[in-house]
């Protein structure tokens, strides 16, 4: 092995020093630049002797009153070593890609570590780009967002699923029974639509589900009310602060609607057109106050709709259909 001398081995540091994929800013006490490794130079924009033995604050004045500037402080005048991650500071250097001058400044992690040489204090400032991180962070973070949102909607008909409505029953419950508030809900039937499948196919049923459910969903206005696909050709509504009788009207008002889209029917339907059976159920604190006892109200309100010949709206306690 060749030996190295002094003057070499330093040199060699130097030339680490700027090859390292970090930036690294060496400070005197008096916050004096006296090392800008490589890495700062495209970054910042700055040649290393243009800012050397120039104050940092005076190179990049918006570090004055920052987390950047406390940690300065404390390492050159206590020897206190500080890391900064990035979620606590995002970018306080005005740092940006390499050659974009106006881009996006890069994420930084910055850590502050005092040093001393003899009786003279010194502190390195090392800044590591993290934006990869943050971009892969927040890539995650959509995605599960839009997993969570899309695990709440019906893949067919776009309006909230079974599992959502169980989760809005349960919470708007809760709630009337806290604040003794009402709650209505109506469990919907598209009345024959076996005959619709069987006339028209299955797709073509597809498609009329999504269209009776865009309907129901556009005539709910409150945005607390929550439209649902409760299960095949079924559907639900939850409307808090609605009593039966308002609930009743409600129902009427999509049933109407919905008939009133004249959609065509099979030969073999009850009517000639689309419709839907309802049945309204509320909460009731002394006979309605769970979720169960509420549906199987709602539902059995439905089956006299149907029993009473379709294309109409029942609410619980109505003189049963003959
Ligand atoms: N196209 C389509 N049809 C569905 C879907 N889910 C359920 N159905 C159909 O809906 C029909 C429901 O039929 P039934 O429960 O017998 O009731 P109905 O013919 O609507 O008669 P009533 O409810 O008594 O008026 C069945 O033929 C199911 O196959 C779906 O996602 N798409």
């Amino acid at each position: 092995m060749i030996p190295i001398d002094a003057d070499t081995a330093t040199d060699l540091s130097m030339r680490a020093l700027n090859l390292v994929n970090s930036g690294i800013i060496v400070l005197d006490a008096h916050h004096n630049i006296v090392l800008w490794n490589g890495w700062m130079v495209p970054r910042s924009a700055r040649a290393a002797a243009r800012v050397r033995e120039r104050s940092l604050f005076e190179v990049f004045p918006e570090l004055r009153g920052s987390r950047v500037e406390a940690a300065i402080l404390g390492a050159l005048a206590d020897g206190t070593s500080t890391a900064i991650p990035q979620t606590e500071s995002r970018a306080p250097f005005p740092l940006r890609e390499a050659g974009s001058f106006d881009g996006p400044r890069i994420e930084q992690a910055i850590t502050v570590t005092p040093f001393r040489d003899g009786e003279q204090r010194f502190c390195m400032i090392e800044i590591r780009d993290v934006s990869g991180t943050v971009e892969r962070e927040k890539r995650l973070l959509d995605h599960a967002e839009s997993l969570r949102a899309r695990s709440y909607v019906d893949g067919l008909t776009g309006i909230a699923n079974r599992r959502y409505f169980d989760v809005a029953l349960d919470r708007e419950l809760r709630r009337a029974q806290r604040a003794k508030g009402e709650l209505s809900l109506l469990l919907i039937d598209i009345d024959s639509f076996k005959a619709y499948n069987d006339h028209f196919g299955h797709q073509q049923g597809d498609t009329c589900l999504t269209t009776v459910a865009q309907a129901l969903a556009a005539k709910l206005k409150r945005p607390a009310d929550v439209a649902a696909r409760y299960g095949g050709e079924e559907f639900a509504a939850v409307l808090p602060d609605t009593s039966l009788e308002q609930a009743r009207l409600h129902a009427n008002a999509i049933r109407e609607h919905v008939a009133a889209l004249a959609l065509p029917h099979a030969p073999a339907a009850h009517w000639p057109m689309v419709t839907l059976s309802i049945g309204v159920a509320s909460f009731d604190r002394a006979r309605l106050r769970e979720v169960p006892a509420l549906i199987e109200a709602a539902d059995k309100a439905l089956y006299a709709a149907k029993r009473g010949g379709r294309n109409r709206v029942v609410v619980d306690g109505d003189t049963p259909a003959a």
